[in-house]
């Protein structure tokens, strides 16, 4: 049985917010809910003060979704936000804040990685991708940007708790000539995260602006799978060069991928290109290689919606090991295939002045 996001929202109204009375959706503290066979997952966005006191209702709200029939993983993650009044501006003739998309100061482009589905290998294109352009010689940041399952820290192999000297800005961290920083470095494993500051999407921009990243060429961002916040806030607040948008061969990821490619193209985002991913299986034994996906369903797609196909990517072993060992198959094992393909990605991006 598929379980609806009608379903979802249904048992998520039957739990009641005590402090407005209301149930838990129309106290508005459900955000950026996602729905996706099967898995649930969402935010749980309350102040500062009320993070004790809300968190068995967070923790209520993940039981009750976790005992629907069928259901998958269930993820209920809580932020705390504040958002202090700000007295209003009575001079005349003020020059109005600007409000589009942004530049981050010191940041000459930013790529975002995005997949409409997760488990795409987003994560693994975005890391290959990051160190594939510091071996070219480009001063690369990577912002893991994937708030429900931060996987970077462990795909470059850096662990620890950032360092904020002034209490202001943070220090990102520094492996394989990529300075990185991820939420996932900000949350203790197994706990639910709780976001001092501004609520999620003000996290993105926390981490795009309070994080001291240095001058940077480009700055990859490695986002959330799917069309949610923030893929929005990223495409409305920041200046982006462009979108990657990682897809298997598959005909659901790439329905997905649509979905995303879509997105951006509203938002006026330019879309620089797809990558393929787990394109073709190579037997690591024998090297025997098979379409285990289908094969080429990128390209096609790419061509239909007229974007460039950037690279057809192999699922092989190696490329796995790599990313879970944290030194990306580009660093690990420069000479092999794949991470020659990621180094041709690199220098297409530099060329066309993306990167
Ligand atoms: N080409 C590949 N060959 C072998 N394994 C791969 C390949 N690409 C990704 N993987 C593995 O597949 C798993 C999922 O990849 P990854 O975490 O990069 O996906 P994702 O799209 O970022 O997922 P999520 O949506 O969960 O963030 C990881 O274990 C990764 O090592």
């Amino acid at each position: 049985m598929t379980i609806t996001r009608d379903a979802v929202i249904a048992t998520l109204k039957t739990i009641k917010d005590p402090i407005t009375g209301d149930d838990i959706m129309a106290a508005g503290l459900v955000r950026a809910l996602s729905v996706d066979e099967g898995n649930v997952r969402f935010v749980f966005e309350v102040a500062p003060s009320l993070v004790q006191q809300l968190e068995p209702v967070r923790a209520s709200a993940e039981a009750a979704l976790k005992a629907i029939p069928g259901i998958g993983a269930v993820s209920a993650i809580m932020t705390a936000h504040s958002t202090p009044a700000t007295p209003p501006d009575l001079k005349p003739n003020r020059q109005s804040e600007p409000t589009g998309p942004q530049k981050v100061p010191g940041i000459d482009r930013i790529i975002a990685i995005a997949s409409g589905k997760g488990g795409v290998g987003k994560s693994t294109v975005s890391a290959n991708l990051a160190c594939a352009l510091a071996a070219e010689g480009r001063r690369v940041g990577l912002l893991d940007a994937d708030v429900y399952g931060p996987s970077q820290p462990r795909m470059l192999g850096v662990s620890g708790r950032p360092a904020s000297p002034d209490g202001k800005t943070i220090l990102p961290m520094r492996n394989h000539g990529v300075t990185m920083m991820s939420i996932g470095l900000m949350q203790n494993e197994d706990q639910a995260v709780v976001w001092r500051g501004p609520m999620l999407m003000g996290a993105l921009q926390q981490m795009m602006n309070q994080v001291q990243w240095g001058a940077l060429d480009v700055l990859i961002v490695d986002l959330p799978p799917g069309t949610g916040d923030v893929q929005m806030t990223l495409a409305q607040k920041f200046d982006l060069s462009g979108a990657i948008v990682v897809s298997t061969p598959q005909d659901i990821a790439l329905l997905d991928a649509r979905k995303g490619i879509d997105m951006f193209k509203q938002l006026r985002t330019p879309i620089i290109g797809m990558i393929e991913n787990m394109s073709t299986h190579i037997c690591s034994n024998c090297g025997h290689e098979e379409h285990t996906f289908g094969h080429g369903g990128v390209a096609q797609e790419a061509a239909k919606l007229d974007v460039p196909l950037l690279a057809e990517l192999p699922l092989h072993l190696d490329i796995r090991l790599a990313a879970d060992g944290g030194a990306p198959i580009v660093v690990s094992k420069p000479d092999s295939p794949p991470a020659q393909a990621f180094r041709a990605v690199a220098r297409k991006l530099i060329e066309s002045g993306d990167a």
